[in-house]
């Protein structure tokens, strides 16, 4: 049985694996520039973010219908139980699809089923987070938000809001008004920052945006006024090992700075990111960092806890206690 763990930095179209690009480019009629899931799979070599990024928004391309939507949460969901994931808090990229000409509409109602049907079927509970695109517009992000109103809890799936996409020289002061509306209509707020930027990214995703939890966070040890902030005020940390090296964020897991990290008292927490680009999903991050860092069982059990402390479960404390109790249960072979 694989230890228990929450996954709170997961892009759903991240989890799009060659086989089922293939299958929803055939059921649409989308022609893919690769001959096969072979030729696909070799291009996933990334210099940085953004050489990931051209082939991630391309890709999207196979994803047209609410059932494509439902298909590939439900791929998901399904890997992800079967590595021990029993939380999911799932990211989405409402403008790359409304771009194509996908409404908000066919999205969310496409994941939303999906994640209706999750703890019935694979026993895992979900939440869902729409992301605003760093590198379009803060007029297109607000715009964005208004199309979500539908969709927000508790009428439906979203809980909060995140920023994502291309980070260096978008920096988050950009979204403070679209975040200041989200928080207004009583949003959960993260943000990614210090994966390619700088540590002052950081500070201006908390003190700007409001931002509960900083996804990846990696470089404000750059910066050891920040790293006692972040300790002292217990914000969460989602690492992505897996996805820091293959865009080139560190040269080898083995120097990943997550036990220093750790042992700075940070809350650190380990997820999969884009599970079907990067070489695994939440499971395969636990047992690549265990193998290359030596972490310890308790550690491990560490990173298990905190996955679920820093999750958005406040409306159920009971279900995060019971998770939890699960952590501190496990026993490790
Ligand atoms: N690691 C990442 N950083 C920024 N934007 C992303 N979109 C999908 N994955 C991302
Ligand atoms: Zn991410």
């Amino acid at each position: 049985m694989p230890l228990p763990k929450a996954e709170l930095h997961l892009h759903i179209e991240g989890t799009l694996e060659p086989e089922l690009a293939f299958a929803l480019a055939a059921r649409n009629g989308v022609t893919l520039p690769y001959a096969d899931t072979e030729e696909l799979r070799k291009a996933y070599e990334f210099a940085d973010l953004q050489s990931f990024l051209n082939l991630y928004y391309g890709l999207m391309a196979v994803l047209r219908t609410e059932d494509d939507f439902a298909d590939l949460a439900d791929a998901y969901l399904a890997r992800a139980a079967a590595q021990g994931v029993r939380h999911a808090e799932i990211f989405f990229d409402p403008q790359a699809h409304l771009a194509r000409g996908v409404g908000m509409g066919t999205v969310v109602a496409g994941l939303g089923r999906a994640l209706d049907r999750s703890e019935a079927v694979h026993g895992v509970s979900t939440q869902l987070i729409m992301c605003f695109l760093r590198d379009e517009s803060a007029g297109s992000a607000m715009e964005t938000l208004e199309a979500a109103k539908p969709y927000l809890a508790p009428r439906g799936p979203i809980v909060g809001v995140g920023l994502d996409s291309a980070e260096v020289g978008h920096p988050p002061a950009k979204f403070a008004e679209v975040y200041g509306a989200a928080a207004a209509l009583g949003l959960r707020r993260v943000a990614h920052a210090g994966e390619e930027g700088p540590p002052a990214y950081i500070t201006e995703a908390l003190d700007v945006l409001g931002a509960e939890r900083i996804d990846h966070g990696l470089r404000c040890m750059e910066d050891p006024e920040l790293v006692d902030r972040l300790v002292r005020d217990r914000v969460p940390l989602t690492l992505c090992p897996l996805s820091n090296v293959r865009l080139r964020a560190v040269d080898v897991l083995a120097e990943h700075p997550l036990p220093k990290m750790l042992d700075a008292g940070l809350l650190c927490t380990v997820n999969s990111d884009d599970p079907a680009y990067f070489g695994g999903y939440a499971g395969d991050n636990f047992r690549a960092v265990r193998e290359a860092l030596g972490l310890s069982p308790e550690r491990l059990r560490e990173l298990a806890r905190n996955s679920f402390v820093a999750s958005f479960l406040e409306h159920d404390e009971e279900r995060r206690a019971r998770y939890i109790a699960e952590v501190e249960a496990y026993e490790f072979r």
